[in-house]
């Protein structure tokens, strides 16, 4: 499914833009990583042939992450509004991601 090509424009190709919200795309600088609007990527799989080691692999990207964040220093980006605050949406989200 993450190769079809009717789903995805060059699906081989690495291209984060293709994670961009908004009708047009290309017009919109937001991603969405809360996947509340569209659920297009799951990178496990779904159904019967679900990854059966979705659990362990999750663990190990957290602490992938949870390394991330201790070795290196964070910044924002200078015009970038990140608010960390909780907002209600269909679960909790950070109030302003970009
Ligand atoms: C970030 C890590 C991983 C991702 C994104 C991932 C993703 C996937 C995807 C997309 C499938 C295909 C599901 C389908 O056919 O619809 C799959 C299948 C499978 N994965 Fe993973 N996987 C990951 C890690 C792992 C690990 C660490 C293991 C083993 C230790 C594993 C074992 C398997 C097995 C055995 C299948 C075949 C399941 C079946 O055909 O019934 N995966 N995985």
């Amino acid at each position: 499914m993450g190769l079809n090509p009717n789903m995805w424009e060059d699906p081989t190709e690495f291209k984060l833009e293709r994670f961009l919200m908004g009708d047009h795309k290309e017009d919109s600088e937001m991603f969405d990583i809360t996947e509340n609007r569209e659920i297009e990527m799951m990178p496990f799989s779904v159904g019967t042939r679900i990854c059966p080691s979705y659990d362990f692999a999750m663990f190990h990207l957290e602490y992938f992450v949870a390394n991330l964040i201790w070795h290196f220093e964070w910044k924002l980006v200078e015009g970038d509004d990140v608010d960390l605050n909780e907002e209600m949406d269909f679960t909790f989200t950070m109030k302003n991601l970009l």
